[in-house]
């Protein structure tokens, strides 16, 4: 491989930097350990971006085990240039260091130098154009390979760290946690997989293990829990004759929950972080009967008014009718409206909760004329003035 490449130290980091450079959002999926389903999450995520639209490359970096050509149907390929990655439809690229193997079940005995080497070669030389998305399916745990992936992979979008429902996991989990915020990566958040099974007469989820530790992780690390990935015999299977789940079923369980991991990660990568919230603009919801005042109780009011901020400019103002009253729906209506704060009265704290988990700022304490209130957020001068009911309203508001 290395004689194709560049060998020179300098040249190759300018050489990453510039074909880096052309991508716009990298995200590397990890574990703690492996045989958790990393290579199935790496390969659905890019799949799933892929369907949404995205130009994406995906660069199996898994080096022992290389396995996402045989996920993807082209186990065996050979490539005989680094430069260009294999085209698997208009929106998917991939590259797999097994595609410059003699023969793919070679196991790889390269001591570290070797490896790391390997992985700044394919970095830097696989020509992957201009690219929306660089999904990266790093060795598993958080030794030198993965280190030095995520060092030279530059600016990262964000870690997606996959883990299992059992408790140990949770220590696996701690792991990849510190592991992203030691080398200065954001985390998009944790993937629960083989969490439950589903039955593929019924489509109905049965926890078989002990459930909920990739859950449980995410909550004591104050990291999102992107979702719940069922476990589906259909998943082996789609695995084993290379044909991505994603993309093979469309339906059930499995499919809708890898199908949310993939909506949750374009948001946060487009649109969830609050760089991009500002240059997109914010919007801020306000309950409300009359379309001029802010309505108090919350829970019941007839409909929304959203604002989209941007800077100190209000450029746009929508009235929606608000869905019927049942408890943590309307955090996620809003949420689904792009909403990024609530300004209102006042509310119980089971409500509020609701609003984090869909990453809405919640201010309380406003009265009057929506307008007048606007302007003073907008000013930095409204606050949260209130405090959480102690009396638990659900999504009613109230302001005693
Ligand atoms: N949700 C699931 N339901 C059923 N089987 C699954 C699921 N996720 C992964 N698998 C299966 O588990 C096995 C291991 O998955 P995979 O190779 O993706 O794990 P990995 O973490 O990448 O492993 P490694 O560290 O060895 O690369 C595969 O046979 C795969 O089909």
């Amino acid at each position: 491989m290395s004689c194709q490449g560049s060998n020179n130290f300098y040249d190759q980091e300018v050489k990453i930097r510039e074909t880096m450079g052309k991508v716009k959002h990298k995200i590397v999926v990890m574990s703690g350990k492996g045989g958790v389903g990393k290579s199935t999450l790496s390969t659905n995520i890019a799949y799933g971006l892929a369907l949404a639209g995205k130009k994406v490359g995906l660069l199996d970096a898994d080096l022992h085990g290389p396995n996402i050509p045989l996920m993807l149907g082209v186990e065996g390929m050979k490539l005989t240039s680094l430069d260009e990655p294999l085209k698997l439809s208009d929106n998917l690229k991939v590259v797999s260091l097994s595609f410059y193997l003699e023969k793919p079940d070679d196991p790889i005995i390269w001591r570290g130098p070797a490896k790391i080497g390997a992985i700044r070669q394919l970095l830097g030389d696989v020509n992957w154009g201009e690219i929306d998305y660089l999904v990266v399916d790093l060795p598993p745990g958080t030794g030198d390979e993965p280190l030095t992936v995520a060092q030279t992979l530059g600016d990262t979008d964000g870690s997606v760290i996959v883990t299992t429902p059992q408790e140990v996991s949770i220590l696996d989990s701690r792991k990849s946690v510190k592991f992203s915020q030691m080398v200065g990566m954001p985390i998009l958040g944790i993937v629960e997989n083989m969490s439950g099974f589903v039955c593929p007469h019924c489509d109905e989820r049965i926890d078989i293990f002990k459930s909920g530790g990739g859950e449980r992780a995410a909550e004591e690390m104050e990291v999102d829990l992107l979702g719940k990935i069922p476990m589906t015999p259909e998943m082996v299977q789609a695995g084993d004759e290379g044909k991505p789940y994603i993309f093979s079923r469309r339906e059930g369980v499995a499919y809708s929950a890898l199908n949310s991991v993939v909506e949750k990660i374009i948001d946060k990568v487009e649109g969830g972080s609050e760089d991009m919230k500002n240059s997109d603009g914010i919007r801020i919801a306000f309950p409300t009967n009359n379309g001029e005042t802010v309505e108090t109780h919350f829970g019941h009011c007839k409909r929304f008014a959203i604002y989209t901020v941007k800077g100190q400019e209000i450029v746009n103002r929508e009235i929606v009718d608000a869905p019927p009253h049942q408890p943590g729906l309307l955090p996620r209506f809003l949420g689904e409206l792009k909403a990024n704060t609530i300004i209102t009265g006042g509310m119980g704290q089971r409500a509020i909760d609701f609003f984090k988990a869909q990453d809405i700022e919640v201010i309380l304490g406003a009265t009057g004329g929506i307008e007048g209130n606007l302007k003073e957020y907008m000013g930095g001068a409204l606050y949260s003035k209130g405090s959480a009911c102690s009396h638990d309203h659900g999504d009613h508001a109230c302001s005693h």
